[in-house]
């Protein structure tokens, strides 16, 4: 009996257990939207089509990065995500994966998303870049998200930085235009996590994590999420204001602000459970589209005459 033709394949459903373990730790979905956002920073950084190894590598490096904070911030919190029904699945969580090889995971993509934007993006991304692993992994997840319901709104300051993140990879330097992408996605986060923290309190509470509905409870909450919402709106007016977009963006920032304050609204007024979740979603939904219409307006705008 030929053993070795026997265990072959089943060291590749081991291996292939394991890679999916290690993925589910980079939060690929989180991540994918960072990435999206941070493409569109370099697109819009560009007057014509980026240089293919900037927008290559960049994505790249960026991507990776991103991931490495999401599995060390699992690595951090592997206690509390066990403590809470929507994170206890986590292989961290559940001793399928050690600290010790979450951390290298961690380390090692670290490593590699930083050599590729070193070596062909330029040194301001990747210092950016890891001040940003830097702001997310140890600033939000080590010293904020213990002590203080404002975690998500300082926090949310490194979750908002990959426009910045894009425009220095293809610029070498950061504008205004990009800081004012950062400050979009920088309001869009406390309605984006508190419309979700709402109707996942009893998981916080159980964790000791001292959210916004946990602490000032969710009548408060539901208040910020709207005036968010209202700021929100006011702030994506901006890039149209500043010169940097045209009408098409206009159009798209307001009709998908006001629905994103109609939620707010409704959420604030007539609470349930069922609409805390639907807001959630469309926050998701609203900033994919936002970022959309800023791309379609750079590439349509100049076709149809000053604006
Ligand atoms: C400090 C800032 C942020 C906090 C605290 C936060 C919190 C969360 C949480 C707790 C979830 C988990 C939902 C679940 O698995 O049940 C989530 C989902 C998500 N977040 Fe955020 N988020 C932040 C910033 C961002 C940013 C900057 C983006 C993208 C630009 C983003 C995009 C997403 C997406 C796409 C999902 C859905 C994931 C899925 O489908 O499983 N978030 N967020
Ligand atoms: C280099 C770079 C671009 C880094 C990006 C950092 C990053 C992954 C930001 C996203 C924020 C995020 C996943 C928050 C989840 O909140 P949480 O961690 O409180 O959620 P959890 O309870 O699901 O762990």
């Amino acid at each position: 009996m030929n053993t070795q033709a026997l265990s072959a394949p089943t060291a590749l459903v081991r291996w292939r257990h394991k890679w999916r373990q290690f993925h589910a730790l980079t939060k690929p979905r989180v991540v994918q939207l960072i990435v999206f956002c941070a493409v569109i920073g370099m697109l819009l950084a560009s007057p014509g089509w980026p240089d293919w190894q900037v927008l290559l590598a960049g994505t790249a490096g960026i991507w990776w990065v991103a991931s490495a904070a999401a599995a060390f911030n699992c690595l951090v919190e592997r206690e509390l995500d066990r403590r809470m029904q929507r994170t206890a699945w986590r292989p961290t969580a559940r001793g399928e994966l050690s600290p010790r090889e979450t951390l290298a995971f961690s380390l090692a993509l670290c490593a590699l998303g930083s050599a590729a934007l070193l070596l062909w993006v330029n040194a301001l991304t990747l210092a950016l870049t890891l001040a940003t692993f830097v702001g997310y992994a140890v600033v939000y997840t080590l010293w904020l998200k213990p002590r203080t319901p404002q975690n998500i709104v300082i926090g949310g300051a490194s979750g908002a930085m990959p426009p910045v993140l894009g425009w220095a990879a293809v610029r070498g330097d950061v504008g205004p235009e990009a800081w004012l992408l950062c400050l979009i996605i920088f309001l869009w986060t406390p309605p984006h996590f508190w419309s979700l923290a709402l109707y996942r309190m009893e998981d916080y509470r159980r964790a000791g994590l001292p959210m916004l509905p946990v602490t000032h409870g969710p009548e408060l909450t539901r208040l910020h999420i709207f005036l968010y919402t209202v700021v929100l709106l006011a702030g994506t007016l901006m890039p149209f204001i500043y010169g940097m977009s045209g009408w098409i963006y206009l159009v798209s920032a307001i009709t998908l602000g006001l629905c994103f304050m109609v939620y707010g609204f409704r959420l604030w007024r007539q609470y349930s459970e069922a609409l805390a979740r639907r807001t959630f979603w469309f926050s998701i939904l609203y900033l994919s589209l936002l970022f959309a219409a800023l791309l379609l307006d750079h590439y349509i705008s100049p076709w149809l005459g000053p604006s």
